[in-house]
């Protein structure tokens, strides 16, 4: 079929794919990435690319090598700052370790969970079933929810014995593992887990041999554990520091492979090298500049990574982690930096600087409409300076002029839509959105009342 200019309906639509897939190329051909791949997080990096750590590599090799020999390894304890190389090292010596022993005929399992998200026991030891399973290739076999916790730590140990001669299970972010502790001295769910585990194998509750491997930040884990679970448990430890701005460097050099040659401008690597070690030297958040960097370059269409692309990542880096941290405010405290943050928003004089008294009023309004409890000035001032802590606000005491005395302003920090936006995750913050007019005069009849004493 032929319309009136002539072009055929097929031909209309094979253009068009045509231009889409052109331009989708396009993007590829002018990305400044040749293997983003190398950048990811979550990738293994192959053992070359592996800067330093030799003690530590030599002791979990050390601690894993009975496991090729039919013995039981102990089990281990990985702690250190984040990002200094605690999962890379026990997953690259368990991958060779797996390539080795299939070589041996020997089935070797690696049951890796990270616990940040799991918020309970019960949660933690289905998720090992599930990995259990799903290495082992055969079904869960026990339900989410509706069987006891014992019945799921039973079906883990009877995949275990079943389906390998001999397993790691890896415990990433152990000591977020804490589980709903009904009162205070009940045990943390990270308690319970690693005695059961270790217990279990001891016990011979499961044929072959298992170990457990906890990887956390925090030095003081084991005094946290319950005595009995410390017992059994018993680790060796492998310690890892925080890295310096040479070792970050080096890191980064090793997977510049990562970009097409010659599109890294010289500064680029000490430059993400250096802000990460201003930290405590975390090398994810080096690789993790590194790739923004880039992406901001492409996004921009811009042929080279330039120092200014390495700064924006680090100012949008900034930014996610204190918004990250807005929305785990209680609600109390969300409502005061909202009142703060909607004033500048709606205020029809260009207001940046927020006096106290009018973000105090407008608070408690938001109370009110909100139906929520209206706490004193004082608490909203409290409220406030721990906001002033943690950057989300910095504040500043201005004169009103003569006989008027002194009030404290607060600026945001971010961009006030944005800090806004990022409140209203909270439903009822939503809600109260809903009726931005009414808002909009409250702040304004607030402004005015301030300025003018109307
Ligand atoms: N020595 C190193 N050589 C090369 N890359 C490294 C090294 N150390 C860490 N990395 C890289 O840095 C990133 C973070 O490392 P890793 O996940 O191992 O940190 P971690 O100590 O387990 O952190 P967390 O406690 O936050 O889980 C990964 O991309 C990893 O490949």
């Amino acid at each position: 079929m032929t319309d009136r200019d002539g072009v055929s309906e097929d031909d209309g639509q094979s253009s068009l794919s045509q231009s889409i897939k052109g331009r989708l190329q396009e993007g590829a051909k002018n990305s400044v990435f040749r293997e983003k791949a190398l950048l990811d997080p979550d990738t293994v990096i192959d053992e070359d690319r592996i800067v330093g750590r030799d003690q530590q590599l030599d002791d979990v090799i050390t601690y894993l090598r009975p496991t090729l020999q039919g013995n039981r390894p102990p089990n281990m304890l990985l702690y250190g700052p984040s990002g200094t190389g605690k999962s890379l090292i026990i997953n690259a010596v368990c991958e060779q370790v797996a390539e080795l022993a299939e070589s041996q005929g020997s089935r070797f399992g690696v049951i890796n969970i990270n616990c940040q998200t799991i918020k309970s026991h019960d949660r933690a030891v289905y998720r090992l079933v599930e990995r259990a399973a799903t290495q082992a290739e055969v079904d869960p076999g026990v339900p989410q929810s509706g069987v006891s916790t014992d019945q799921k730590l039973g079906r883990f140990y009877d995949i275990l014995s079943e389906h390998f001669d001999s397993v790691i299970i890896i415990l990433d972010e152990i000591d977020l593992l804490i589980g709903r502790q009904r009162d205070p001295n009940e045990e943390p769910a990270y308690s319970k887990l690693l005695y059961q585990l270790s217990r279990a194998s001891q016990l011979g509750r499961i044929d072959g041999d298992v170990s457990v491997a906890a990887l956390t930040n925090d030095p003081r884990f084991m005094e946290e554990l319950d005595g009995r679970a410390e017992s059994s448990f018993n680790p060796q430890d492998v310690v890892f520091s925080d890295y310096d701005a040479n070792q970050l460097q080096v890191i980064l050099a090793r997977r510049k492979d990562a970009y097409h040659d010659e599109v890294l401008e010289d500064g680029i690597i000490p430059l993400s090298s250096a802000f990460a070690a201003q930290d405590h030297g975390d090398a994810r958040k080096a690789i993790d500049l590194f790739r923004k960097a880039g992406e901001i370059a492409d996004r921009r269409g811009d042929n080279e990574v330039a120092e200014e692309h390495v700064r924006d990542a680090q100012t949008e880096a900034e930014r996610d982690r204190t918004l990250a941290q807005m929305k785990g405010l209680s609600s109390q405290k969300k409502i005061s930096l909202y009142a703060t943050a909607v004033v500048p928003i709606y205020s029809r004089r260009n207001l940046t600087a927020v006096p106290t008294t009018i973000a105090y009023r407008v608070y408690q309004y938001l109370t009110e409409m909100l139906g929520v409890d209206e706490k004193s000035r004082d608490s909203y001032l409290r409220y406030m300076s721990e906001a002033e802590t943690y950057n989300f606000v910095t504040t500043e005491k201005r004169g009103r002029g003569y006989g008027n005395g002194v009030h404290k302003e607060y600026t945001l920090v971010d961009d006030p839509e944005v800090v806004a936006e990022t409140l209203q995750a909270d439903v009822r913050l939503k809600e109260a959105m809903e009726d931005e007019d009414l808002i909009q005069s409250v702040v304004n009849a607030q402004v005015t009342e301030f300025f003018e004493g109307k």
